[in-house]
């Protein structure tokens, strides 16, 4: 499988090159060539697999001749091994149409963890071959976390040989499991920042490091964030669980997806242009709705960052948004370059008629203010006796409020543990989440984080004093 980035103008890697490479060096985002596609009768033949089978021969065709099957099956057991359900992501009916796909079950407790267990792994057997096409051989992975994304990366490599971490959070704006989850690990390879700012902020100051050959051409710079088609690769597979479960290939199964940075919603994207019968994708925001105002009425542009009681989707620019607009557009590199260089300049832009209409023969969206979310967490614990996280209880929301045709299966994506937002869970039920036995010290270790000012010099001495050069 051949990778080509959503901007037309970066080398063309296979599945490993990707993986390493993280962002596209002309600042797109890699994609596969084309999308694999199963047959009716090939979707059918998965049913009933154990998740690290189903997994990887899901994946099986992203990853091509870099792994063989039998190493690829390797890694996913290995990774889904360290889950604590043994469903991995198990499926439970809310009501006649509602259920929910929980993801929580990984260590750091979010849907996060389904992916990067696997990319840590992945990261170790790449750098750990002899140098292919002159590739790394070490890596200084720079992340940008809203409060998931880092503690699951971090989990993933830490004290892992060839890798460092350096992760920014949004200082004051993750919850306080969130944070301690991050900084609670003293593997001597992890760096956590806490940076004045929005998510946007710091994912705006990876981008850049990225691109930024002073550093690029001391560091392998890594990424873990979902710009890293690997990660999405991944998230792709429970999808597949879900539906089969409900009948797939041969009934239609509409998923709601709690989103920010687009990354879970575009894996479901995947699945459906793999030949899994997806009858809607629904795009569930909080008040940070430009996915929902791009997708409603075609407009694109940024406002500043409002904090919710959903931090994880406190967020504006949304990384994988990129690369459905390549796909639905025609996949025109050098036009979406011009575009994107237009959103950058602007922080807005107006979505194309193709655009527009491609990505309205799948997605609807939705958004949910603090009310409606209080109200869908209490509805969850009233009607279906499930605590859930405030960045679910927004898909449920959008779920429950989307007009899915009654016969149609709609799958919630539980992208969080309640205890990871126990204030707001308690708010609206009345009950605390406890944390789970493994993570229940959290609050007895020590913390170790720096302090930054929003500020990319700042950020990039900082890592570039303790990285490791390249090999
Ligand atoms: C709990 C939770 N829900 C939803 C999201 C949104 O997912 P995505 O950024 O892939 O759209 C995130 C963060 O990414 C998250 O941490
Ligand atoms: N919500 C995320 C933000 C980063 O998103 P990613 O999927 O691109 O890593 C988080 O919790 O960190």
């Amino acid at each position: 499988m051949e990778y080509i980035s959503t901007r037309g103008n970066a080398p063309v890697l296979d599945f490993e090159g990707a993986t390493l490479a993280g962002l596209a060096s002309d600042g797109g985002l890699y994609v596969p060539r084309e999308w694999p596609r199963f047959s009716k009768d090939e979707i059918a033949a998965l049913a009933g697999l154990p998740y690290a089978e189903l997994a990887a021969k899901v994946m099986a065709p992203f990853v091509g001749e870099s792994l063989s099957y039998e190493r690829l099956l390797e890694l996913t057991t290995a990774a889904y091994g360290r889950f604590s359900h043994a469903a991995v992501t198990p499926l439970k009916q809310l009501d006649e149409q509602q259920w929910l796909l929980e993801l929580f079950h990984g260590p750091t407790l979010a849907f996060k963890d389904v992916a990067l267990q696997l990319l840590g792994l992945l990261f170790e057997e790449f750098l750990g071959r002899e140098s292919k096409n002159g590739g790394p051989q070490n890596l200084t992975i720079v992340g940008a976390t809203s409060g998931d994304t880092g503690s699951a990366a971090i989990d993933a490599v830490a004290g892992r040989a060839k890798v460092d971490i350096f992760m920014l959070h949004p200082k004051g704006r993750v919850s306080d499991v969130q944070r301690r989850q991050m900084t609670t690990v003293l593997a001597p390879n992890v760096y956590n920042i806490a940076i004045e700012g929005s998510f946007d902020d710091a994912q705006a100051m990876v981008k850049r490091i990225f691109n930024d050959k002073a550093v690029t051409d001391r560091f392998n710079i890594g990424a873990v964030n979902s710009i890293n088609w690997a990660r999405l690769m991944a998230q792709v597979v429970y999808y597949f669980a879900a539906a089969l479960q409900l009948g797939a290939p041969h009934r239609e199964v509409a998923f709601s997806v709690p989103t920010g940075n687009f990354g879970d919603v575009f894996a479901g994207y995947v699945a459906a242009q793999m030949g899994l019968p997806i009858a809607r994708l629904i795009v569930a925001t909080n008040v940070n709705d430009i996915l929902h105002r791009a997708l409603s009425t075609g407009d694109y542009s940024a406002g500043t960052v409002t904090p919710t009681a959903a931090p994880s989707m406190d967020i504006q620019v949304s990384s994988n948004f990129e690369r459905l607009l390549f796909d639905v557009g025609g996949r025109d590199g050098v036009a979406l370059a011009e575009q994107m260089a237009g959103f950058e300049a602007n922080k807005a832009m107006t979505l194309t008629n193709a655009q527009r209409e491609g990505a309205a023969a799948l997605f609807v969206s939705a958004r949910a203010d603090a009310d409606e979310m209080a109200q869908a967490i209490r509805w969850g614990w009233e009607a279906a006796g499930e605590l859930l996280d405030p960045h679910t209880a927004i898909g449920i929301h959008a779920a429950r409020n989307a007009g899915i045709d009654a016969s149609t299966p709609v799958v919630t994506l539980a992208t969080a543990h309640p205890a990871k937002f126990p204030d707001a869970v308690e708010r609206s039920t009345g009950h605390r989440p406890g944390l789970p036995e493994r993570v229940g010290d959290l609050f007895e270790r020590e913390e170790r984080y720096a302090e930054l000012p929003g500020d990319y010099d700042a950020v990039c001495a900082y890592v570039t004093q303790r990285a490791t050069a390249k090999a």
